[in-house]
């Protein structure tokens, strides 16, 4: 048996395999995938590696690559089987993490619970257990449905022996076409080489509180998460949502092809600079020459040309990313309560709201919507502006000129 640390990793996706199983990989943990994708955990099975292409075109070679890092002995098991119980319960078992999409932490939760109670009658040790989901507190709401399916002995143990610990995760991980770069394993993933894991360390449980028995090199424990995740969320993920709206509407397809355009690379910047930045700086008190910084590398990082990130995956479900504390409404919902004007992020708001794919539930939804209850109103409802405020007119009024002149791939 190895004795290698043992961690659990919910949803081999591109976040899993690109960002979170490399750094526990290279902190010596044993990684265990854990999918719904049968054919996907077959792979990881047949294959047990992978390669991680780290794509730069500043300092890439003509390709975009600047080098490739091996994933070595991994393993898959299927997320709805007795196999996961089965790893739940492992003596070396020390972190679960997740990313699988916010939407789907409810569907994860009953296995967990299930796993936290056998693993407690097999006598096991502590673990902590960090959703790497786009979203705030969303490990805080993995633990809610955890702890309402516990009750007893179990709800006991866990609140002694399960550590659930919020994070902000950040790194761009696009669609990848392995063949495409003639890679050994379908498995290959392509990353960006920028990464940020903030995490929550009072959360978590162990030999030594408020950090991890087996650290993990790359990740950031602070005691002040609420900051950089409202940081990452109304910065990166607002301005990569802006871009991604906007250039869908200019019928560009991908992020880098997006913010090359002068006008839209112009909202971004008047959004993230002048009102999410400036109520982001009144709010934690980080200071603006920095946080000037940081938006113009986030910017840079839209720019990598490399990295081929398509503006339909980024702008995914747009409801949720319109959601009031997510990426888009937040921001602007803050800056209202900072006093700050705000032009640019309604127009972010009015592009997500003209995002027309009929292959995303979202926007079939959030569209027909629109027809039914017309837009003054299905703006209330989903932003909390109320009809003649500022904010709401200036949606409303970007949303009439971006109509007009939109050109749908
Ligand atoms: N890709 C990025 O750049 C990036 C960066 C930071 C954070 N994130 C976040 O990470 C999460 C995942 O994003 P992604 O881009 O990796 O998506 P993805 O679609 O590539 O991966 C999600 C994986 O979860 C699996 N899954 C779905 N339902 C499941 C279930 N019930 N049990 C187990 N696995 C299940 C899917 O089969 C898929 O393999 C999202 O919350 C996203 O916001 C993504
Ligand atoms: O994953 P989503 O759908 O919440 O957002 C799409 C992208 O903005 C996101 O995945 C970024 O690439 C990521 O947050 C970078 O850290």
């Amino acid at each position: 048996m190895s004795v290698k640390p043992r961690a659990i990793h919910f949803g081999a996706g591109n976040i899993g395999r690109g960002f979170i199983a490399p750094l526990l990989s290279q902190s010596g943990y044993h990684v265990v995938f854990t999918d719904v994708d049968k054919d996907l955990i077959d792979t990881i099975n047949d294959e047990k590696a992978y390669g991680v292409h780290i794509l730069d075109t500043a300092n890439g070679g003509d390709d975009g690559e600047k080098e490739v890092q091996e994933i070595i002995h991994v393993k898959g098991v299927l997320s709805t089987g007795s196999d996961l119980i089965r790893e739940i319960e492992h003596p070396k078992l020390k972190l679960i993490t997740t990313a699988v999409g916010l939407p789907i932490l409810d569907k994860i939760a009953p296995a967990l619970a299930k796993g936290i109670k056998a693993r407690r009658a097999a006598g096991g040790g502590t673990i902590n257990i960090i959703a790497c989901e786009n979203a705030i507190g969303a490990t805080r709401q993995l633990a809610e449905k955890v702890r309402k399916l516990l009750d007893g002995e179990d709800a006991d143990w866990a609140a002694q022996h399960v550590g659930f610990a919020d994070c902000s995760v950040d790194r761009i991980v696009p669609p990848f076409n392995p063949d495409e770069r003639g890679a050994d394993s379908e498995l290959d993933v392509g990353v960006e080489e920028f990464f940020e894991w903030v995490v929550e360390g009072p959360a978590l449980k162990g030999e030594r509180d408020g950090k991890l028995d087996v650290p993990i090199k790359g990740m950031t424990l602070t005691d002040n998460l609420a900051a950089y995740n409202e940081r990452k969320l109304f910065t990166l993920n607002a301005g990569h949502a802006i871009t991604a709206y906007l250039g869908h509407l200019k019928g560009l397809r991908t992020v880098d092809q997006s913010i090359a355009d002068a006008e839209i690379a112009a909202v971004v910047r008047g959004a993230l600079h002048g009102e999410a930045g400036k109520a982001l700086c009144r709010k934690h008190k980080f200071e603006e020459k920095k946080h000037g910084e940081y938006i113009e590398k986030i910017i840079a990082r839209f720019e990598n040309a490399a990295v081929k990130d398509d503006v339909v995956r980024v702008g995914r479900q747009p409801l949720r990313k319109l959601g009031r504390g997510d990426r888009l409404v937040g921001p602007a919902r803050m800056c209202v309560e900072y006093g700050i004007e705000v032009r640019h992020l309604p127009r972010g708001i009015a592009a997500a709201l003209l995002y027309h794919n009929e292959e995303d539930e979202q926007s079939v939804e959030m569209r027909t919507a629109i027809e039914e209850k017309g837009l003054e109103q299905y703006v209330v409802e989903l932003t909390g502006f109320e009809e003649g405020s500022d904010v709401h007119k200036e949606i409303l009024k970007a949303y009439a000129e971006l109509d007009r002149q939109k050109k749908v791939a």
